[in-house]
């Protein structure tokens, strides 16, 4: 799939289950009160003892992630998509804890991003990394408009488009869309694996992988759900550290790769009408 297959509008907004309107009026004002309303820009600028990090990630891009940094730190806030007390984190726990996945992606390919938010890690990683082809996936009106706009704003255009609705239904190309396939699937505080796995893997091409951003609890969660993710055609799943030396702490991130094309994952609903079907033949 080249990336302008779906993409139609300014930002790269997809003809996806709904449409999106960048600048829709009502989603701009639409929190226009309360202290949120003015937050600091300075809060976002580069703490000093991150900005050998923040260089080495992003390199003569740096600039543009300043950029995005000062949004998420005033118009997100305001919008309610980062919390306030998060503004003054933005470099450390977001900006640079995203960037350092880059290094388990390779050159020039296609990486979807499931449940960005607002934009976590999806846009960090197309600003560190203009190779990539990058595709947002958020079902969320208010996240998608924000997106649209930071796209615009940044000029990320040529390199990012913004898919509004679920992961399951980008996979299976709802309202006469074509699916969308990556090479490399992303998300980051979406779901457990055992669900991620059920909404990324499909989205993988064969081969491709499912690069999840975890916590510490990386190792149990997989030794939970292993089992499921195997039945969704996925192989064992691997823990990678990475930015280590750069960042303290490194991300720690859970890799699946697609190994095998499995179908769709069964309702227990499905599994008794189909059940029932049998027994009467
Ligand atoms: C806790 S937020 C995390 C946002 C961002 N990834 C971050 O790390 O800040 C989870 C996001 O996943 C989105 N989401 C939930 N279910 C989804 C699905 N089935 N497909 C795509 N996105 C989904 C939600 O709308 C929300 O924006």
């Amino acid at each position: 799939m080249t990336h302008e297959d779906a993409a139609t509008g300014p930002g790269g907004t997809s003809p996806g289950p709904s449409a999106v309107r960048p600048g829709d009026p009502s989603e701009r004002f639409s929190r226009s009160s309360g202290t949120a309303d003015t937050p600091d820009p300075a809060v976002a600028t580069l703490p000093v003892e991150l900005a050998d990090a923040a260089r080495a990630l992003f390199g003569d891009r740096l600039d543009i992630a300043a950029a995005y940094a000062e949004l998420l730190a005033t118009d997100g806030v305001v919008r309610g998509l980062i919390g306030p007390r998060e503004a003054p984190r933005i470099w450390d726990r977001h900006l640079l804890n995203c960037a350092a996945v880059a290094e388990r992606i390779p050159e020039g390919i296609e990486v979807l991003d499931v449940g960005s938010g607002a934009g976590l890690p999806g846009l960090v990683l197309a600003i560190a990394r203009p190779d990539l082809a990058v595709t947002l996936i958020e079902p969320l009106a208010r996240r998608t408009s924000f997106l649209i706009e930071v796209v615009e704003r940044l000029g990320l255009g040529g390199s990012v488009r913004v898919f509004r609705g679920r992961a399951e239904e980008a996979a299976t190309g709802a309202n006469g869309m074509a699916p969308l396939r990556g090479d490399v699937v992303t998300a980051r505080a979406v779901a457990p694996l055992d669900r991620l796995a059920a909404w990324c893997l499909p989205l993988a091409v064969p081969n491709g992988r499912l690069v999840a951003l975890k916590g510490a609890s990386a190792a149990e969660e997989i030794v939970e759900h292993e089992a499921a993710v195997a039945k969704l055609g996925g192989g064992e799943p691997t823990v990678h550290l990475c930015g280590v030396g750069v960042i303290d702490p490194p991300t720690t991130v859970v890799e699946v790769v697609r190994e095998r094309v499995v179908g769709p994952a069964r309702t227990a609903a499905a599994k008794r009408s189909r059940g029932g079907r049998s027994r009467r033949r």
